[in-house]
């Protein structure tokens, strides 16, 4: 009896994926890509990676690349390398394969000199084409015949040889048979622009044409930003003139990108109107001349929302649709250059041409800021020119700190709104940092600048700076500052005296973190289940609580504390608290609610009381 196991033992099979070839052909030209544009990109890459394979062996040789569309059907005629039957045949016709790989240095050769790698590139014709017809004739073997390849959609293909008249010279040329629905993509208009959007860079002169006997060229070297200009100002202005055609605006300024080490040059347009943050501007990438797109986002570092870049650069790889980068240690390297030219751009501005500084950071400050935070060494180049909101207005804050030596700040606009006004007549120096970045970079500040004192303002710095009091005015307060004490107690807040500019507020109330805290605490004890309410009251502590500073030049107050009613007194210290509450911009707890409408109702009750007694008295 044999077991299972050795019933079950056959042995190994070798076997080959099974391929479908017209789902593979339809997912090659159909899904890879993100629009049918591309078959025209595809078409000058292989016509350019062949003048440039036949070149290598033969430097001196034609380099014409022509472009033409007529009667719905394109065509694409190089002078390049050619292909032998055999060539087509293992070439052409194998899904995946690619000579521009196969040197003896490999992918990697491939990658420096050619465009193509993935051996899938013709097969996007499809997507606009249902039949491709070569005809072709190799440089490489002088006595090999022309070739025809007719390759249809359905993955199908003959190859046969022409006579030698069909193709005297060297060159290959595609014929597209157009798919029916496609004629959009086929028409002339449309594959000239194409072609000088993907192709105007190319190395090699590419002419277009239309069917109507005239020539023009694709190609429209040098690059701009490489092209001789008689003096810099015309330089400006051209590059101005090339991103308003590229892009729509009229750039604030243009920073070169010029690195041999990382293989890239081009150009970064400032944008004239502030950008979001958010907001990743898509630029626009060459490689070795060809564009590969214009949604670049991770070219750039992120704090460069402010430029919109066009480079050329030949490290980079593209994915295998060829609409994006390859995101990899090598574009890491290129956009941590990129970041570095903008940054030395950004230093260079500040030691030379201060009035373009400003002109910049009045639109980009948020920008500066933002890469600023990681950036201590730049930071302190711009510390004289990055405007914040301060008590004294609109400053720098290197200016800002020769004024006051320590400087405070909020870390809301609201508690900055309040506190600025009255901390600021009293001499004490306020920066807003509610805003993005700005709490970041004062932490930042002592980094840069040693010498000085950056503290959050707290409702005991303010309290500190106003005036105190006389003690005889405070006695003779004594009586109505115990009603209001007791009556704010429940509410966890604290009442004091002072005399503070301007006279028009009658009270401030102040609060920090830790008071805002114990507020919520608090809060939190009345809402919870009897457990954590007990563990919540445990916490309660020595943490500051919130205070209302009553200010005695204000004449309300000086007649509500002479109120000889404590019933009208109690309403009146309410409403000045909430009053108060509400100019501080804080949410509302619902105790606060409750007391506001009490106090609110109460005063009504008290004014049309007594305009009811002044009646009833004119009445008598
Ligand atoms: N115009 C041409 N002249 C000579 N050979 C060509 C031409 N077009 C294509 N070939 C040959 O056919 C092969 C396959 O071309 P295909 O466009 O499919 O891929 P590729 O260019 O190698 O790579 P990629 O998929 O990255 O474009 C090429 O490697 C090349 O050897």
């Amino acid at each position: 009896m044999t077991s299972t196991t050795e019933a079950a033992q056959t042995p190994p099979e070798s076997n080959s994926f099974q391929v479908d070839l017209r789902g593979l052909v339809d997912l090659l030209s159909h899904h890879l890509y993100s629009s049918p544009r591309v078959y025209v990109r595809e078409l000058l890459q292989n016509a350019v990676d062949a003048v440039t394979a036949r070149r290598a062996t033969d430097p001196g040789c034609p380099d014409r690349i022509r472009l033409s569309a007529e009667a719905g059907r394109v065509s694409i005629e190089d002078s390049g390398i050619g292909l032998t039957a055999d060539e087509v045949h293992t070439l052409l016709a194998t899904i995946g394969r690619s000579s521009k790989r196969g040197g003896e240095h490999g992918l990697e050769s491939a990658r420096r000199e050619f465009l193509g790698q993935f051996g899938i590139g013709l097969l996007a014709c499809f997507v606009v084409a249902r039949e491709i017809r070569v005809v072709t004739r190799s440089a490489r073997t002088p006595g090999a015949p022309p070739v025809e390849w007719l390759a249809r959609d359905d993955g199908s293909y003959t190859v046969r040889t022409l006579p030698d008249e069909a193709r005297p010279a060297p060159g290959t040329t595609v014929f597209l048979e157009p798919r029916p629905g496609s004629g959009e993509w086929l028409a002339p208009a449309r594959v000239e622009e194409l072609a000088r959007d993907f192709g105007s860079l190319l190395p090699y002169d590419i002419v277009f044409a239309d069917g109507g006997g005239a020539e023009r060229p694709v190609t429209d070297r040098p690059a701009v930003w490489d092209r001789e200009h008689p003096t810099p100002s015309a330089r400006r202005e051209a590059l101005a003139g090339h991103c308003a055609a590229l892009f729509g605006f009229t750039p604030l300024d243009t920073i070169d990108f010029d690195l041999p080490v990382a293989g890239v040059r081009g150009v970064a347009y400032v944008l004239p109107d502030p950008a979001s943050p958010a907001h990743r501007g898509g630029h626009r990438a060459y490689l070795k001349g060809m564009l590969l797109t214009d949604r670049a986002d991770n070219l750039l570092p992120e704090w460069a929302f402010f430029v919109r870049a066009v480079v050329d650069t030949d490290a980079l790889r593209p994915t295998a649709s060829r609409e994006s980068l390859y995101d990899d240690e090598t574009l890491d390297a290129v956009r941590e250059a990129l970041g570095a030219a903008v940054r030395r751009w950004l230093a260079e501005l500040a030691a030379g041409d201060p009035q373009r500084l400003a002109a910049f950071l009045s639109v980009h400050h948020l920008g500066v800021k933002s890469l600023a935070r990681h950036d201590p060494e730049l930071f302190g180049l711009m510390l004289p020119w990055l405007p914040f909101e301060t008590s004294d207005g609109r400053l720098g804050l290197e200016e800002f700190a020769a004024a006051h030596g320590e400087i405070h700040f909020t870390r809301t606009v609201e508690e900055f709104r309040q506190i600025a006004p009255i901390a600021a007549a009293h001499g004490l120096g306020v920066v807003n940092a509610g805003y993005t970045y700005d709490a970041d970079l004062l932490a930042l500040l002592p980094t840069v600048r040693p010498a000085v004192k950056v503290t959050e303002l707290d409702a005991g710095a303010v309290t500190e700076r106003l005036d105190p009091v006389p003690t005889e005015a405070e006695l003779a307060l004594a009586a109505f500052l115990a009603t209001a004490r007791t009556r704010l107690d429940a509410e966890g807040c604290d009442v004091v005296l002072r005399a503070f500019q301007p006279v028009a507020v009658p009270a401030l109330y102040l609060d920090d973190r830790q008071a805002r805290h114990e507020r919520d605490r608090s809060a939190a004890e009345s809402n919870a289940d009897s457990l954590w309410s007990d563990i919540l009251g445990s916490l309660r502590g020595s943490a500051p609580r919130a205070r209302l500073v009553l200010n005695h030049n204000n004449p309300l107050i000086r007649r509500i504390a002479a109120l000889p009613d404590p019933e009208l007194t109690a309403t009146a210290v309410e409403s000045l608290y909430g009053q108060a509450l509400l100019m501080s911009q804080r949410p509302l707890r619902p105790a606060d609610s409750t007391l506001l409408n009490r106090a609110f109702l109460g005063l009504l009750e008290w004014a049309t009381h007594s305009a009811a007694g002044d009646s009833a008295q004119e009445g008598r």
